[in-house]
């Protein structure tokens, strides 16, 4: 298989000294690119630590993370910089900046990348806008936009850019069943045109149905891996020798 992400033997430790506490053990994963990845599992099971260390938001302590070819142990803040302009975030906490409009937060998502002129770069913010229903709010504030909105806006700027990979941490939390269900299908349909990787920490039953693969963690560590359409991890690992 073509593989976006290869993490192989990762741990992870919180705090120093005596408070110093294993939070993630041996988790070995191979993400395929263009496919949806959705990582499930109870609250404080690791699933934001393992998104961040894949995501280059958080250093490896131990084991190893390939992310598009790089490795992320020992990596340099040049290679880490340059990798995170391939990846789109979208969190929780939106972080829209309260004052830019949805177009303008959403140009942010492009800005930092420093491509195209401002007229295309702003039709590609209109058109993400639209795709995700924001067509007739496209000059609002983020202060007179509800919390489904606001997350929309949040979406369209880590997708404007086109990035090879979306980490997403619930992003659908904040949406009522249809919208979320869209906001996903949008990412599926990505996968297949443009090959984009989607990785998603999730709590919502209602989008695991749309997902090519759930990874389950419990208490740190891997315990799970469905690929919820019958094609089964022995299968995928026996294509990929
Ligand atoms: N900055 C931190 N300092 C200390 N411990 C942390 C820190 N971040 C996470 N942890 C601990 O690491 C473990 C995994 O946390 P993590 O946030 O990855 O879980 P999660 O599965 O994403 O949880 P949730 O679903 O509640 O967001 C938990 O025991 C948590 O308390």
């Amino acid at each position: 298989m073509d593989v976006a992400i290869a993490v192989n033997g990762l741990d992870h430790y919180f705090g120093t000294g005596e408070a110093r506490k294993q939070a993630i053990f041996d988790v070995n994963l191979r993400v395929e690119r263009g496919k949806l990845t959705i990582l499930m599992g109870p609250s404080g099971s690791g699933k934001t630590t393992v998104l961040t260390l894949m995501g280059c938001l958080r250093e490896v302590q131990e084991g190893s993370v390939n992310l598009l070819g790089t490795e992320l142990n020992g990596a340099t803040e040049a290679q880490l910089i340059g990798l995170r302009r391939r990846l789109g975030f979208i969190f929780q906490a939106h972080n829209l900046h309260e004052s830019l409009t949805a177009t303008q937060n959403v140009l942010m998502g492009l800005q930092v990348h420093g491509r195209g002129d401002d007229r295309k770069q702003i039709a590609a913010a209109h058109h993400m806008l639209a795709l995700l229903g924001l067509e007739d709010r496209l000059n609002y504030l983020p202060g007179s936009l509800s919390g489904g909105q606001k997350q929309r806006v949040a979406i369209a700027r880590a997708l404007v850019s086109n990035p090879d990979i979306v980490f997403a941490d619930e992003p659908t939390a904040a949406l009522d069943k249809d919208s979320g269900r869209t906001v996903v299908e949008m990412l599926k349909a990505l996968g297949q045109e443009r090959g984009t990787t989607t990785v998603m920490v999730t709590h919502d039953n209602r989008i695991l149905e749309l997902a090519d693969r759930i990874v389950t963690l419990e208490e740190g560590r891997l315990v799970k891996d469905e690929f919820p359409r019958g094609q089964s991890l022995k299968l995928v690992r026996a294509t990929e020798t």
